[in-house]
């Protein structure tokens, strides 16, 4: 295995998908993707996040090698792809938004063609139906399959040559929250059991929080944030606001502001930027020593959703 010796602090863990300084243009002039630069360690289920239109689809085709960078570079595996190195992708189970099936054919004969294409040896194909809950239905026209079984079969060809990483590019899109759930609990436990590193894009936060380990957010092809989910959580808390009103505000302004509570006046009432649980009582307790009477005291927590789109919206998208 490759180990990557970076000067990025982060970078002491071996990455699955680098890419440096990755700009990309559709058209002359317009750049779809500008300077990206992607950290994907072993193991994690990194959530790939961003408006439609922000480049995740281009992103992924680039990583795939189905485009080239017109700058920068990709490591897969820490091994520089270039136009020949096709050994790589033989690790890599790829999904592109709804998968292309042969709707007149059954479940096992789509996995079938395409084990025959890639080489892979019959048996494997019992595996991946099995692995996707698709055992029973192996049989049936995948005209009769619903969309979450759509989804689900397109999964087992992703898996058919066992992949070391996954990269998977919408693939819930569509379905009802079942279906999401379903698809969820499945990759939870292929990145568990299997080791398998997994890269997901949506553009919701919602669909893929409970999943992720690691996050990117891209928009208007740059990336406006990475990290681990952790990270992110630490952000949402940096923005949330504790509300105060008193019977003397002025008061309450200076008490807070002697003490070290950010405080400002709100639209409505007084907000403290909130730094930890501790701060609720320690502030009460100074308000009432000093006399005042507390009308309002309210921990307001930014959620994920908030911290996500505050993160989208600092670029001016409209
Ligand atoms: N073949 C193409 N020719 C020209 N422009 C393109 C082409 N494909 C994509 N684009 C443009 O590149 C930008 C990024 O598109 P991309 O599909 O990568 O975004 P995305 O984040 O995957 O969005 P979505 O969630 O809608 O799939 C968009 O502005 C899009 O209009």
């Amino acid at each position: 295995m490759h180990h990557h010796l970076n000067t990025d602090m982060q970078n002491t863990e071996e990455l699955i998908i680098e890419t440096s300084h990755v700009s990309f243009g559709f058209s002359k002039g317009q750049n779809a993707l500008n300077d990206v630069n992607l950290q994907i360690p072993k193991g994690a289920i990194y959530g790939f996040l961003g408006p439609n239109g922000a480049g995740k689809t281009t992103t992924i085709r680039i990583l795939l090698n189905l485009l080239k960078p017109s700058n920068g570079y990709v490591n897969l595996f820490g091994k520089r792809v270039t136009g020949t190195s096709n050994n790589l992708f033989s690790r890599i189970g790829s999904l592109i938004e709804t998968p292309s099936l042969y709707e007149h054919l059954t479940g096992l004969d789509n996995l079938l063609i395409t084990a025959n294409i890639r080489n892979i040896p019959k048996s494997r194909v019992t595996e991946v139906l099995e692995i996707v809950g698709l055992s029973s239905y192996g049989g049936m026209h995948v005209k009769k399959y619903s969309l979450g079984m759509k989804q689900r079969l397109g999964l087992a060809i992703a898996l058919l040559p066992s992949p070391d990483l996954l990269i998977l590019d919408e693939p819930t899109n569509g379905l009802d929250p079942t279906g999401i759930i379903e698809i969820r609990e499945l990759l939870l436990l292929l990145c568990k059991e299997r080791g398998v590193t997994i890269l997901i894009s949506s553009h919701l936060l919602a669909e893929i929080e409970k999943l992720v380990s690691h996050v990117g957010i891209l928009n208007q092809g740059k990336m406006l944030f990475q990290g681990s989910f952790k990270n992110l959580q630490q952000i949402r808390e940096e923005k949330s606001i504790i509300e105060i009103d008193t019977d003397q505000n002025d008061r309450a302004i200076n008490l807070l502001l002697e003490n070290n509570h950010p405080v400002s006046q709100g639209k409505e009432f007084l907000e403290v930027k909130f730094l930890n649980i501790c701060q609720l009582s320690a502030i009460t307790s100074l308000l009432v020593i000093a006399g005042l009477a507390i009308y309002r005291m309210q921990l307001i927590e930014s959620s994920l959703e908030q911290t996500f789109l505050s993160i989208i919206n600092k670029t001016g998208q409209p």
